[in-house]
């Protein structure tokens, strides 16, 4: 038997790639069907070739994480596209994704999109710092320019990725330039029950030691918060300070230090607000 992942999922029939770069057309053992439930792409699984080139899937490795929207099992990280001008992006909802992706298990790394119409060279540059001084990878691309494509494409990575951001930030163009040979599935649709319903089905491309999933979105199926410094743990330039209290949540504990960066302009504001923001709504639902 050998190891090898599920890349697409057509027609419920998986197509399986093996480490050397065969593919099998797969069918599920009966046993798998009923103890799994449904194969999802991003999928692990042990196959055991029949005929040229096909393939019975004999067992489903555990899942790491699962995506409800795109459909994929074990994605390793997010790239966050956020357009600099028309539209221009929103850096809640940009915190926001990064928060969902820390606490669902994955890496993110930022994608300053668009940076051709940055009309503010000084906004980008405090956006650029800021996420960067937080850990994270910071891109900045311009696809008419060509800029910083090919620097964010040809980065050590591994596992599955996927491209996230909101309407009209560039992911589809971004996608395009990553994996130009996914052209053709872009506009790929597949009737499912009574056609009422229209899905497109996702496929994995391999890019230098990673994957990519050509369908755009996030939607995890479960965070593991546990506790309001689970929130804090996703801000690590907030989880940095050591204030009086070790467990200090940075709101208004006597002897903390981060009012004092705040002011001296070492930690970005809105990061904080946005911080503050989604504390108080977990802590309001729990
Ligand atoms: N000037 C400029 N325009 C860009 C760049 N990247 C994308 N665009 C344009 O921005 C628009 C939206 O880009 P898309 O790639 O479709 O954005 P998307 O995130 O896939 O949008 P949705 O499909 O709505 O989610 C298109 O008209 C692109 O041509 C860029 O780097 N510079
Ligand atoms: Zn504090």
């Amino acid at each position: 038997m050998r190891e090898g992942l599920v890349v697409l999922l057509e027609a419920n029939r998986p197509t399986v790639a093996l480490p050397d770069g065969t593919t099998y057309l797969c069918y599920l053992k009966g046993r798998i069907k009923r103890d799994v439930g449904r194969i999802m792409v991003g999928d692990r699984v042990l196959v055991e070739p029949t005929d040229p080139g096909e393939a019975r899937i004999e067992t489903v490795l555990p899942r790491t994480t699962q995506l409800l929207r795109p459909p994929v099992a074990n994605v390793q990280g997010v790239f966050v596209v956020f357009s600099l001008e028309s539209p221009a992006g929103s850096l809640e909802l940009l915190d926001k994704r990064l928060v969902m992706a820390a606490l669902s298990g994955l890496e993110a790394e930022v994608v300053l999109s668009k940076v051709d119409l940055a009309t503010d060279q000084k906004r980008l540059e405090r956006i650029a710092k800021t996420y960067g001084e937080a850990g994270y990878r910071v891109w900045r691309t311009s696809a008419p320019l060509e800029l910083g494509i090919e620097d964010l494409i040809h980065r050590a990575r591994q596992g599955i990725w996927v491209l996230t951001g909101e309407s009209g930030a560039g992911k589809s163009t971004l996608l395009k330039a990553m994996i130009p040979t996914a052209l053709a599935n872009t506009g790929e649709l597949s009737r499912i029950g009574r056609g009422q319903q229209t899905t497109r089905w996702v496929r994995l491309y391999a890019i230098d030691n990673y994957w990519l999933a050509d369908s755009p979105g996030y939607t995890a199926l479960e965070t593991q918060v546990q506790s309001a410094q689970d929130i804090l743990a996703a801000f690590p330039e907030l989880a940095a300070f050591n204030c009086r209290f070790h467990d200090c949540l940075h709101r208004q504990e006597p002897g903390c230090l981060v009012h004092g960066a705040l002011e001296a302009g070492e930690i970005a504001d809105w990061r904080y607000q946005h911080y503050l923001s989604l504390l108080d709504q977990w802590i309001k639902r729990y």
